[in-house]
This record gives structure tokens, sequence and C-alpha cells, in this order.
């Protein structure tokens, strides 16, 4: 984890799912809904993509494919962004969807990419909050969200055993 991270919040597959319902609901009531196709922001987006589609009934997925160099401490985190593969036009009529707005680098090239789109992620930092239209749960930007893809369960030590008592 970075220094610049000092706290992690654990997300679970449950409230995963529970949050983006939420979401969806936000979605139903933007002005531009209902929403010919999501285009999935590669990879964080690509399972809160399928919840949505399922629950607002859509069935045109194209994806925006993003990878992060490994850059230098000094490096900019927009430096470090590589384009793999575009969605096609502008993205009127489409809802963008990604697990998570952090500093807003990857919303901002998102937005150059695609300003016709609705823009909405399950989870948002304040320095990415204003680049998204949407978004359920705010955390704060020292705080490392944690993914259930990113997890697997492991054996917890009771806490009398941890503090030796
Ligand atoms: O606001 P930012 O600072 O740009 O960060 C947000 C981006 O970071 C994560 O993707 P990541 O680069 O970890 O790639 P991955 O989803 O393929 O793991 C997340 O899915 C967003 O796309």
């Amino acid at each position: 984890m970075s220094a610049a991270y000092n706290q992690d919040f654990f997300v679970s597959w449950e409230e995963l799912h529970r949050d983006t319902r939420q979401l969806c609901a936000m979605l139903m009531d933007d002005a531009s809904y209902p929403f010919e196709g999501i285009i999935a922001v590669t990879r964080g987006g690509l399972i809160p993509a399928a919840i949505v589609a399922r629950e607002l009934d859509i069935r045109l997925i194209d994806t925006v494919c993003i990878a992060s160099y490994e850059g230098t401490e000094a490096q900019e985190r927009s430096e470090s962004l590589r384009v793999i593969k575009r969605a096609a036009g502008d993205g009127t009529g489409m809802l963008l969807v990604d697990d998570l707005v952090d500093t807003g680098a990857t919303a901002h090239k998102l937005r150059e990419m695609l300003p016709g789109a609705t823009f909405a992620t399950v989870y948002a930092k304040p320095e990415g909050r204003p680049l998204v239209d949407h978004c359920v749960r705010t955390v704060t930007q020292d705080t490392w969200i944690r993914f259930p893809w990113d997890m697997e369960l492991h054996f917890s030590t009771p806490l009398v055993e941890r503090r030796g008592q």
C-alpha cells in the first residue's frame, strides 16, 4: 500500500452487489435513461457493468480498455495510463461504468474520449468525484478499497490469542 493510503475498506461480494443495485436505482432517474448500452471500463468496471446490465435490461455492452504502466513515484497517474481499446462514437446515449474513481485520472481520459456518455461508478474518492455523474458511496482519499475479486478467505485468529491474553 502506498504511503498515501492509511486505511483499508474491505468490500464483500454482497456489499458490492447491494451497492451496485442502489446505483441502478439512481440511474433510472438520470435524464439520459434508458441507456442504449453500457461501456464497461476494464477491468474493474466489468463486474458492476454485468450487474447494471441485468438490472436495467441492457444487452449492448462495449468496453474501453485502459492499463496503468508501472510508473516511478514521480510519474503522474495521468501519464501512466495506456488506452488499449477505445469505444465506438462519442458515448452519446451510453452509460460508462467503472468500479471506482480515485484520483480522477482515468475518468478525465474517459471524459475526453466519450464526452456524450453518462458516467457512473460504485465508489468514489473526493479528488475524482466531480468527474462522475453518479456514485453510491464516497470514501476518504487515503482509503484503499479492497474489492472482493482481489481477496481470498483466511482463518482469523481470535482476539484473545492475537493479544496473548
Ligand atoms: O481515478 P484513478 O486514480 O484513475 O483510479 C481509478 C481507476 O483505477 C482502477 O483501475 P486500475 O488502474 O487499478 O486497473 P484495473 O481495473 O484493470 O485493475 C479503477 O478500476 C479505475 O479504473
